[in-house]
């Protein structure tokens, strides 16, 4: 059966930051425990297919029994093998079609968009939710498009046809302001992953989450 959808704190795992596999799983279990709704597995350096595969492999048995989906980045033969609960592709990635046909409809798709011209062009039946940033400036994603801001993302939020998240530099200092411009939900690496407390780095944004809803 599928698992929720609920983007409310998506947390995007990145090995690195994490300092590897154990260090993704110690912090997902910490991070659900505290209110994190989905986890998805993103690697930007040097992973190789088996570094994908044990990493994904260890965080779908940290995640069974629970409600919370694990999603795989780009890599849809590594969210087939781990029988993963969806896949997130952008715009450089797999076609969203082709995507969806290999995975099926028991798993969800996520697409990123960063502007207007890519939020007109979304197959709105063949996905599920949306990524949409950056936001903010990052340093967790070498090729991120111009920041859209708050102003830009609350008339991309009006338009869009499905669930989304905001993604890119938001932490504790700007979530208040991502959320009311009505957004589902955010995604946060840096903000959770390499902290060096999991526990309240969580707990400030859930908190700030619920208080600005
Ligand atoms: C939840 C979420 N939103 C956006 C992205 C970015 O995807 P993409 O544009 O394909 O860039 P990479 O992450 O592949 O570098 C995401 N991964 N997750
Ligand atoms: C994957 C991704 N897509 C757009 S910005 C981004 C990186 C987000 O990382 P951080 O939360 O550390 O800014
Ligand atoms: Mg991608």
């Amino acid at each position: 059966m599928k698992k929720q959808l609920d983007l409310t704190l998506y947390l995007v795992l990145d090995p690195l930051l994490c300092e590897g596999i154990n260090g993704m799983v110690n912090t997902t279990k910490i991070a659900i425990a505290n209110g994190v709704t989905a986890i998805q597995l993103r690697s930007e350096q040097t992973f190789s297919g088996k570094d994908w595969y044990y990493a994904a492999l260890a965080l779908k048995e940290t995640l069974k029994g629970t409600p919370i989906p694990l999603f795989i980045n780009d890599h849809v033969d590594i969210a087939l093998a781990v029988d993963a609960d969806g896949v997130h592709i952008g715009q450089s990635d797999l076609p969203v079609d082709v995507t969806r046909q290999l995975i099926g409809n028991k798993k969800w798709l996520g697409f990123s968009i960063s502007n207007h011209q890519q939020l007109n062009a979304v197959p709105w039946q063949k996905v599920d939710y949306l990524g949409i940033g950056p936001i903010y400036p990052t340093a967790t994603k070498k090729d991120a498009a111009k920041a859209l801001g708050t102003k830009q993302l609350t008339e991309l939020v009006k338009l869009k046809q499905c669930p989304a998240v905001a993604i890119g530099g938001i932490d504790e200092s700007n979530i208040t302001d991502v959320i009311h411009t009505g957004i589902e939900g955010v995604a946060v690496v840096s903000a959770i992953c390499g902290k060096k407390d999991i526990q309240q780095a969580t707990l400030s944004l859930i908190n700030k989450i619920k208080q600005a809803k």
